[in-house]
């Protein structure tokens, strides 16, 4: 085992182990001692059960001194009691197995809030690098395969503790034939590791595979939308063809390399066995009522291996999902931002200021802002125009706090805006982007989103400000009506004043406005910007873009083309 497998098994063990709490896993312990436990004294049972079939005079072999009194009884006694333990060890194998996929689930649920919850709470410059579609899958996916991991580590536990009473008892019957039988057993598995040598990387290839498959198709249908009006789908429908091949290829030879190792298993195995009998019954003479529990166990010992063999492989397949989703949280959490402790925010009452800033993104060389200053006046309508790159939502991010800058400072007030102060300055902003986000809800829930409590009538006063009550109100269901997937049931302008009033229903400092008349008519514009102009001196507004119209309304016009370096 390679140091970085060990690393990751031991790791997926610790996980394990908090996922199921001490007490639990102590619970199931005792419940798989029983059950194996159980399976041994049943099979021991078998001993006397053949003496009286062999009929009187069968020896006991080297059990015979403790089973010589079960030789008297009634054989229908003793496959009662064989029956009774048989039903015993199956209602215990069943809270077994029920532990195990409880546990599963709770690894799944755990690791899925881990990972989401570091994810968001990531700083944004590193986010904005990320793949969000990547990130979904492995959150979804991957982590439905982390589950499967508890489960296999119980099952190998499982089969273990019955493989070793098993092979107690029949040690106990006689320690030459299941010495010898175990020596057979070992050919078997050293052919079986062999065989199986040249296996595997194909859990990991799969792995990556399905995830190019499952990002391909949220990509695909997100976008669908420019995709059509690009003429894109048969590009975008051949290329999901080729990764779906791609999938089902990789699939299938991880498949078909554990299917041969499987037969091969099989087939030396029943060699193995036809040969111990012969040599057992035909040269030693061993008595039936030695060979046939031996043999019995042995028997039985066959599923338990290949059950292990089955689950460690699950294991190999399945490990990969848990080193990317273990990956992804600890890179998340290396980029994590201060968490709100919830104490006030700053409060926006004079002046917000950037002072001698500097920012420069991972991966480009020269920096959006070099020893940069500004200072706005609470209250005001600030317009931040120049050209397209050169820094106008950087800008706009320095100052809502969503990214610090690398060096220089953010004041409110003149309290400079570090770590917490930042985070919790963000309650006080509101941001309208230039393509609104809204998701398949009601208007009313989409008003509320992440500020839930708002009444119908603050909804209907924050949607007379945006200039969106009239629309809304002329729908048959008003505030109840649906938007659909990303407001595809309502125009552009219609969208872009829903998220308006979601953003004035916040009554933040600070309202930040990228582009939000891009995609008006000159109606709503004007309609826009009349709630811009009625704003005014009641929270700072920040207008990002060119629109004349919207320039006019503003106290002071930053051009970052005059001002920042452009990259
Ligand atoms: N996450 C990021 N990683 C790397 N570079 C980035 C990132 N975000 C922005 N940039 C770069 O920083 C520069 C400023 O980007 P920004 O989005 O602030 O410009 P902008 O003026 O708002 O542009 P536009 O008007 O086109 O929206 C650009 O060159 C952009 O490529």
């Amino acid at each position: 085992m390679s140091a970085e497998t060990r690393r990751t098994t031991v790791a997926a063990l610790r996980q394990l182990v908090d996922a199921a709490g001490v007490g639990r896993l102590t619970w199931i312990g005792i419940l798989m001692a029983v059950s194996s436990l159980t399976e041994g004294i049943g099979l021991l049972l078998l001993v006397p059960i053949t003496g009286v079939i062999a009929g009187e005079g069968a020896g006991l072999g080297e059990l015979g001194r403790y089973l010589a009194p079960l030789q008297g009884m009634p054989v229908e006694l003793l496959l009662a009691s064989v029956v009774g333990l048989v039903v015993f060890r199956a209602v215990i194998v069943y809270l077994v197995l029920e532990a195990k996929t409880q546990l599963g689930f709770t690894m799944t649920r755990n690791i899925r809030i881990d990972t989401y919850t570091a994810v968001l709470g990531a700083e944004w410059r590193w986010l904005s690098g990320q793949s969000s579609a990547s990130h979904a899958a492995r959150i979804v996916g991957e982590a439905d395969r982390v589950g499967s991991l508890g489960e296999d580590a119980l099952s190998v536990a499982t089969w273990a503790i019955t493989g070793v009473v098993l092979i107690a008892t029949a040690f106990a019957i006689s320690w030459q034939l299941t010495a010898v039988s175990l020596f057979a057993a070992g050919v078997v598995a050293i052919a079986v590791v062999l065989l199986r040598a040249r296996k595997l990387r194909e859990g990991e290839r799969y792995g990556e595979a399905y995830q190019a498959m499952q990002e391909q198709v949220t990509n695909g249908l997100f976008h669908l939308r420019a995709a059509r009006i690009g003429g894109a789908e048969v590009s975008l429908a051949s290329r999901f063809a080729r990764t779906a091949r791609a999938v089902e290829e990789s699939e299938l030879r991880f498949h078909r390399s554990v299917s041969l190792a499987h037969v091969a298993f099989q087939a030396i195995a029943a060699a193995m066995l036809g040969a111990l009998i012969y040599v057992a019954l035909l040269r030693f003479h061993t008595p039936l009522t030695v060979l046939v529990p031996v043999l019995v166990i042995m028997a039985r010992l066959v599923p338990i291996a290949s059950g292990i063999q089955h689950s460690v492989r699950r294991w190999t397949f399945n490990r990969p999902a848990l080193d990317a989703l273990h990956g992804l949280v600890a890179q998340a959490r290396a980029h994590q931002e201060h968490a709100d402790d919830g104490s006030p925010p700053p409060v926006l009452r004079e002046r917000l200021e950037l002072r001698g800033v500097s920012l420069r993104y991972p991966g480009r060389q020269r920096p959006v802002f070099d020893d940069f200053d500004l200072s706005i006046a609470a209250g005001c309508v600030v317009a931040i125009c120049g050209p397209s790159g050169v820094g106008k939502s950087s800008l706009a991010d320095m100052l809502g706090g969503l990214i610090s800058p690398d060096a220089g400072e953010v004041a409110i007030d003149g309290e400079v805006l570090r770590d917490g102060a930042r985070v919790r300055w963000r309650r006080r902003v509101a941001y309208v982007e230039q393509v609104p986000y809204l998701f398949d809800g009601t208007i009313a829930e989409n008003l509320c989103w992440g500020l839930p409590g708002h009444d119908d009538a603050a909804l209907e006063r924050a949607l007379d400000r945006a200039a969106a009550l009239s629309f809304v109100q002329a729908l048959p269901l008003g505030l109840q009506t649906r938007v659909g997937e990303a407001g595809r049931q309502f125009s552009g302008g219609e969208r872009q004043r829903l998220a308006l009033a979601r953003a004035l229903l916040r009554e933040p400092d600070l309202l930040i406005l990228d582009e939000v008349t891009a995609a008006l008519d000159g109606a709503n514009e004007n309609a826009v910007r009349g709630t811009i102009r009625a704003l005014k001196g009641s929270c700072t507004i920040l207008i990002l873009g060119h629109r004349a119209g919207l320039l006019e309304l503003a106290d002071q016009i930053v051009d970052l083309g005059t001002h920042a370096t452009a990259p």
